[in-house]
């Protein structure tokens, strides 16, 4: 992972992955925000403040206009997070339509907010990136689609480099003994490791991943929870959603939590978080 700048931000102008809009952090007015800017020692990775999303305004019953504002999905007061190595991932949970997905869109800088501001504090011009829950796969093989991860990487280094690590990716992920079948042939489980695999091998310093427990067995979760450690350990930030307790959620060392609207976060020692 790139050290966390100096600086305020490395977000470029006019990336949606900073969809600043309304309250910025000189203006957050949260007594929880104003600990937080009093506390100099931290060096977040994130921080959030006044960040909000409202869903788009909806038609009204009689037919005759729309509402002026939509309904309030979330609203996070002020977060900052700075993982370690040592820390593990957040689990970001909450019920069945509380807004997760949402949540790590706006974090991955896929969907605006309607509110307030959030930045990655990196280096990296584009550190995050989030697998979705049904992930789109290349209509390859498995070994091609982690070639194509390699080429289009922004340092891809020499072809030799880029075969030594679709291979790598492969053994990581169990499936060099499929590397020439068919991408979309492979089952939920199997598409669901060769996406994280393909994600990883760019090492990206901040991996968002929608519900990546959704299609596996409990022996798959386990796996997949050692995969995760290891990604934690080599300096990746792992924010991933479940709406279930498993063995993601043992293996987390903090809870997000979406509930009436707001974020509720539960640190533990490691990964320092602080909400208001
Ligand atoms: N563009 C939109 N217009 C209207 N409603 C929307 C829009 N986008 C999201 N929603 C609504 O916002 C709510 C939150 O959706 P989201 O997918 O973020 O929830 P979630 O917590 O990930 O749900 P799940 O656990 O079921 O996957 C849902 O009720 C959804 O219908």
């Amino acid at each position: 992972m790139s050290p966390p700048s100096s600086s305020s931000s490395s977000v470029p102008p006019g990336d949606p992955s900073c969809p600043v809009t309304g309250t910025g952090f000189a203006q957050a007015s949260s007594s929880a925000a104003q600990a937080l800017a009093a506390d100099a020692s931290v060096a977040p990775l994130l921080r959030v403040r006044g960040l909000e999303y409202r869903l788009p305004p909806a038609a009204q019953a009689s037919g005759e206009g729309v509402e002026a504002q939509g309904r309030l999905l979330w609203h996070v007061a002020a977060l900052d997070w700075a993982p370690t190595p040592a820390s593990g991932w957040v689990h970001l949970k909450g019920d069945n339509g509380s807004g997760k997905t949402t949540l790590l869109r706006v974090l991955a800088g896929m969907q605006p907010a309607t509110g307030g501001k959030l930045e990655w504090q990196t280096r990296d011009a584009h550190p995050v990136r989030y697998l979705h829950q049904q992930p789109y796969l290349f209509d390859t093989s498995v070994a091609g689609n982690l070639v194509l991860a390699a080429r289009w990487q922004p340092d891809s280094g020499s072809a030799g480099q880029q075969r030594d690590q679709v291979e790598e990716m492969l053994r990581w992920s169990g499936l060099s003994d499929q590397a020439r079948q068919p991408a979309r042939s492979l089952s939920g489980g199997e598409r669901a490791r060769l996406a994280l695999a393909r994600a990883w091998l760019s090492r990206p310093p901040v991996l968002l991943l929608d519900e990546p427990a959704a299609n596996l067995d409990q022996a798959a979760v386990e796996q997949l929870a050692l995969r995760l450690e290891q990604m934690c350990q080599q300096g990746c930030a792992v924010i991933l959603s479940s709406h279930q307790d498993n063995a993601l959620s043992q293996g987390s060392s903090a809870r997000w939590t979406l509930s009436a609207a707001s974020l509720h976060t539960e640190p533990t020692a490691g990964s320092v978080v602080f909400m208001g």
